[in-house]
C-alpha cells in the first residue's frame, strides 16, 4: 500500500473554488467554534496533544497492526507456525528495538498486543511509554461487500465502538485507526465514496469522544491502469466528502490525524514509499507530513529475524535502519545512498488485501 500517515499535501484537498456540481461534491457545512469545544470539551486538549506528540519532528507511525490472519502470512513467510507465542515473541523484538523512540511516534497496534506482555512479562504499552512512543490500536472490523455497488467494500465496526474504544483507553490506547478502502477501477461509485467518509466521519467522532485521536484513512487503492491524474481527481472528491461528513458530525479537525493515499499513477508503477516522503518534505507544508507504514518498515526485520533468537539483535538493527531512513525522509533530508536493492524493493502486490 502507497499510503502514509498524514501525507496530506494541500493539492489533496479541492480548492474552494472547485467546491460544486462539477464535482457533485458539496462543500462542507462552516463548523463554529463553539460547537466544537462543547461537543469535544472532555478530551479536547488531550486530543490535541496526542496528536502533536505522534506529529512531531522526524518521527512517524509503525503500522504493526496486522490481524492475527495477516500476521500468520507474515509468519509463515519465514516458516513460523501462527501462535500466540510467536506473535508475542515479533511483538516483542519489534517494540524493544533500543532507540525506536528517537524515530517512531507511535505504534499502531492489533487488540491482541494492546493487552500483551512482553516474553519478559513488561506490559507492551509500557514499553512503548518508556520508549516515548504512543500506543494506538486498530478498531475497524475489516472490509465486506458494498451491496448495491460495483463490486466495491465497506468497513465494518461501528456496532458498540465507543463502549470497545473507552476500554481500549483504559487500557493504554491515546489514538485509533480505521483503514477503508475506494477502488478506482470499479468506479468509485457515489455510494462507495459516500458510504467511505459516512463510515470515517462516525468512527472519527466516537473516537474524539473517548479520548482516542482518529487516524482518518480512506485508502485509494493503486490497482488500476489509470494515470495520476485520475487518482488526483478520486483523491479530492474523497477527501471532499471525507471532511464535509467530519464537518456534520462536528469531528474536532485540530484533533485527528490524516491518512492520505499518496496520489500516483495505478497499478504497476512503484510504491517509493521512502522517496515520494522525502521529496513532499522538501518544501514548507501547512501539515507535519509524515509516515505510516507497516511492510515498508518491518519486511526487512521479519527476514532477518526468521525466528531465531540469535538474529534479534539484527532483526531490530534492521528496524531501526528502516525508521530513520523514513524519519530522514520526514524531514526532507533521506538519500538512497548506501541503501540494499532489497530496502528499495516496490512494496506494490497485484490486488493485495490485507
Ligand atoms: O495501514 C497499514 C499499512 O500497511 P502497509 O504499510 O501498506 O504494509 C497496516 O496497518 C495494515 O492495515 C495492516 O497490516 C493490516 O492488517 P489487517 O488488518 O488486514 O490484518
Amino acid at each position: 500500500m502507497a499510503s502514509a500517515a498524514a501525507l496530506l499535501k494541500s493539492s489533496f484537498l479541492p480548492k474552494k473554488s472547485e467546491w460544486g456540481a462539477s464535482r457533485q461534491v458539496a462543500a462542507p457545512r462552516p463548523v463554529t467554534v463553539s460547537m466544537v469545544v462543547v461537543r469535544a470539551s472532555t478530551y479536547a486538549d488531550e486530543l490535541v496533544k496526542t496528536a502533536k506528540t505522534v506529529a512531531s519532528p522526524g518521527r512517524g507511525i509503525l503500522a504493526m497492526d496486522e490481524s492475527n490472519a495477516t500476521c500468520g502470512k507474515r509468519l509463515a513467510s519465514i516458516g513460523l507456525e501462527n501462535t500466540e507465542a510467536n506473535r508475542q515473541a515479533y511483538r516483542t523484538l519489534l517494540v524493544t528495538a533500543p532507540g525506536l523512540g528517537q524515530y517512531i511516534s507511535g505504534a499502531i497496534l492489533f487488540e491482541e498486543t494492546l493487552y500483551q506482555s512482553a516474553v519478559d512479562g513488561r506490559k507492551i504499552v509500557d514499553i512503548l511509554a518508556e520508549q516515548g512512543i504512543v500506543p494506538g490500536i486498530k478498531v475497524d472490523k475489516g472490509l465486506v461487500p458494498l451491496a448495491g455497488s460495483n463490486n466495491e467494500s465497506w468497513c465494518q465496526g461501528l456496532d458498540g465502538l465507543a463502549a470497545r474504544e473507552a476500554a481500549y483507553y483504559q487500557a493504554g490506547a491515546r489514538f485509533a485507526k480505521w483503514r477503508t478502502v475506494v477502488s478506482i477501477p470499479n468506479g468509485p461509485s457515489e455510494l462507495a465514496v459516500k458510504e467511505a467518509a459516512w463510515g470515517l466521519a462516525r468512527y472519527a467522532a466516537i473516537s474524539q469522544d473517548n479520548g482516542l485521536v482518529p487516524i482518518v484513512e480512506p485508502e485509494i487503492l493503486l490497482d488500476g491502469e489509470h494515470g495520476i491524474e485520475r487518482t488526483f481527481e478520486v483523491a479530492q472528491k474523497v477527501w471532499a466528502e471525507t471532511f464535509y461528513a467530519m464537518a456534520e458530525n462536528n469531528v474536532m479537525f485540530e484533533g485527528i490525524l490524516l491518512k492520505p493515499s499518496m496520489v500516483t499513477p495505478g497499478a504497476e508503477s512503484k510504491d517509493k514509499a521512502t522517496q515520494n516522503l522525502n521529496a513532499m518534505n522538501q518544501g514548507p507544508n501547512p501539515w507535519h507530513v509524515s509516515f505510516s507504514y507497516a511492510r515498508a518498515l518491518q519486511n526487512t526485520c521479519l527476514k532477518t529475524w526468521g525466528g531465531a533468537p540469535e538474529n534479534v539483535k539484527a532483526a531490530q538493527d534492521a528496524l531501526l535502519l528502516r525508521a530513520k531512513a523514513n524519519s530522514l525522509a520526514q524531514l526532507g533530508k533521506y538519500t538512497s545512498d548506501g541503501e540494499t536493492a532489497e530496502a528499495k524493493e516496490g512494496m506494490f502486490v497485484k490486488n493485495y488485501s490485507y
